[in-house]
């Protein structure tokens, strides 16, 4: 693809940057936040929310936390002004939350913003004109002195407005396309509505910098930020804020690195919903500084129950990859990581460790309500014996042999391969079940008894198939291997090396005692049983039988 004539870099590098921020390791605070997702989130939608679902999902952002909402262009529709006029009227907006509201710098649709105000105890109000190149020749066809005649006249008539109306009014100004802007023409215009505004540090004005479209990597985003942040006037009585899209795949990138470099203030959306490929998604930067062992003050403890809510009101999907909140993002289908996360888990409770350092999952899925069970471990083809062998003890209670692990393991995963499925836990327990447990044929263990306790001199009941009941007796020494030996003579087989391993059920039943043996035929093959019963000795017996039996069927 040959575009070196078609495509050029449309961003501008600050004449300097110090790059100082690169030396900040991590954030150590979070920034303010602002949910944008009731405005640019909405205005992004194929149907935006209806009044009903915007209350919805203003309660939701309420309750996770946000203390700045942009709740809407009231000035778009009827539906976005009655919102508005709801939230005030029905009195919905909690005393420590402020709502922002979003204006073009059109006299009538500022108006028509302050009308919407009308009594609410305070409110951002939120003025924007596009800046960029592009945008100045291509839409407006105007100079810049008249674009920024556009940002001062609104932010004059804002100003008298706000005197007008009564409530508390915080102003914000975003120069609409800032990342295709000459960087100090971005700062001219900043400088020329704040010099209309006159900010003081009780009165802080808000500069929003919004990577509209991204068109650069994030260390230039973040470069711009400093130098704006450096260079602009009022700086003390400015709060500095983002507002990143997502286009080249990097809002986090881009947020992370302009906080770092001086940033104050995030606007964003739940999931990155928005324009195009959305906004930054505001989860995974507070879940990023979780990580990080720095309180985000917002509270995504219920990540499936706030996906719900998302997925209803917006009929977006969040996809399974999406950082944190997708289906499969804590999910380890392969071996190697199963086995790394189960011996990690294992490792976490032995140590009773406090610090989180399981590998493969970036944060403990508990903290944000996921399960363990049927999330993090899940089976198919590529899966191996350390998942499978976690799935069984963690829901069955199961603790097999290594050996006898392996061995499942191939079994479970040839089942799959087979099917081409993934294989639930349930699934692989009935396999579990049918492969080793209490096995009957070709030969049922009756009962047994000892006709000599001091040389374990045994007579046990058997049944092979299709035949009536008989009697065969053994000697060895350990009840076990006399057994054992009365059924090598019967069937006329041999084996060695008998592993055994047996517990009591950790989980469901815990009366039913739990054994594993393995046997090792002639030709160095193990064959794996297993028995459960309420007597430890008879569940033993049915695990040698299990074994036996899965030797004498692949014997044929
Ligand atoms: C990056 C962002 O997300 S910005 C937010 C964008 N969100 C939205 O637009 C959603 C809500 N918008 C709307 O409902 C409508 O666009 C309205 C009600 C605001 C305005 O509607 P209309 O006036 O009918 O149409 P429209 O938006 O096309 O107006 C375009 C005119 O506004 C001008 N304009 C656009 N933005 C601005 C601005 N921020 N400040 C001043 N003028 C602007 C354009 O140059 C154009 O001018 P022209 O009439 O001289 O050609
Ligand atoms: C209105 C502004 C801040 C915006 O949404 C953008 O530039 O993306
Ligand atoms: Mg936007």
């Amino acid at each position: 693809m040959k575009n070196d004539q078609k495509y050029a870099r449309g961003y501008f590098m600050p004449p300097e940057t110090s790059l100082e921020w690169t030396k900040k390791e991590y954030i150590t605070e979070p920034p303010i936040w602002c949910s944008v997702d009731l405005r640019d989130g909405n205005q992004a939608l194929v149907v935006p929310m209806n009044l009903e679902e915007k209350l919805e999902y203003f309660q939701m952002l309420v309750d996770i936390g946000f203390k700045e909402i942009e709740v809407g262009f009231p000035a778009a529709s009827e539906t976005e002004f009655t919102f508005l006029r709801t939230l005030i009227e029905q009195n919905l907006i909690p005393d420590d939350v402020t709502i922002q509201v979003l204006t073009q710098s059109r006299e009538h649709i500022i108006r028509k913003t302050f009308e919407s105000l009308k009594g609410a105890k305070k409110a951002v109000v939120h003025l924007y004109n596009s800046t960029s190149v592009a945008q100045r020749e291509q839409v407006f066809r105007k100079s810049k002195e008249e674009i920024i005649a556009i940002a001062t006249s609104g932010a004059e008539l804002l100003k008298q407005c706000a005197e007008e109306t009564e409530g508390n009014f915080q102003f914000q100004y975003s120069p609409e396309s800032f990342t295709g802007t000459e960087i100090d023409f971005a700062l001219d215009i900043c400088n020329s509505v704040l010099d209309v505004w006159q900010p003081t540090t009780d009165n802080p004005v808000i500069i929003n910098l919004p990577a509209t479209v991204s068109m650069s990597m994030p260390h230039v985003y973040a470069s711009q930020i400093e130098y704006m942040s450096k260079h602009m006037n009022y700086r003390d009585s400015v709060i500095l804020s983002l507002h990143p899209h997502n286009d080249r795949g990097t809002g986090v990138a881009d947020a992370e690195l302009a906080m770092l470099a001086g940033a104050q203030r995030v606007e964003g959306t739940l999931f990155g919903n928005g324009e195009r490929t959305g906004n930054v998604d505001i989860v995974t930067l507070a879940l990023n500084m979780y990580s990080h062992g720095v309180d985000p003050q917002l509270r995504f403890d219920n990540i499936p129950a706030i996906i719900a809510v998302y997925e209803r009101l917006t009929k977006m999907k969040v996809g399974e990859r999406q950082p944190y909140g997708g289906e499969l993002v804590f999910t380890a289908f392969s071996g190697s990581h199963q086995d790394a996360i189960a011996k990690g888990m294992k490792w976490r409770e032995e140590k009773e460790c406090v610090h989180w350092s399981v590998p493969y999952l970036p944060i403990d899925p508990k903290d944000i309500g996921r399960e363990y069970e049927g999330d993090i471990i899940r089976i198919n083809s590529q899966s191996g014996k350390g998942g499978i062998g976690y799935l069984l003890q963690q829901k069955y209670g199961l603790d097999l042999p290594p050996l006898m692990r392996e061995n499942f393991g191939y079994c479970v995963k040839n089942v799959s391969d087979q099917k081409q499925q993934e294989l639930l836990v349930e699934e692989i327990y009935d396999i579990f079940l049918n492969t080793y447990v209490n096995l009957k044929s070709p030969v049922e263990f009756v009962k047994y008894r000892y006709t000599d306790d001091d040389d374990f001199k045994t007579v046990v009941t058997i049944k092979s198939d299709g035949d009536a009941a008989i009697d065969i007796s053994g000697a060895g020494n350990g009840r076990l291997d006399a057994i054992s030996n009365a059924l090598q003579a019967e069937l006329d087989i041999t084996y060695s090396d008998l592993v055994y391993k047996e517990h009591a059920l950790e989980r469901g039943s815990k009366s039913q005692a739990v054994s594993y043996i393995g046997v090792t035929a002639a030709d160095g093959v193990v064959y794996w049983g297993c028995g459960t019963d309420v007597d430890i000795m008879t569940s033993s017996v049915k695990a040698l039988f299990s074994a036996v039996n899965n030797l004498l069927r692949a014997k044929g």
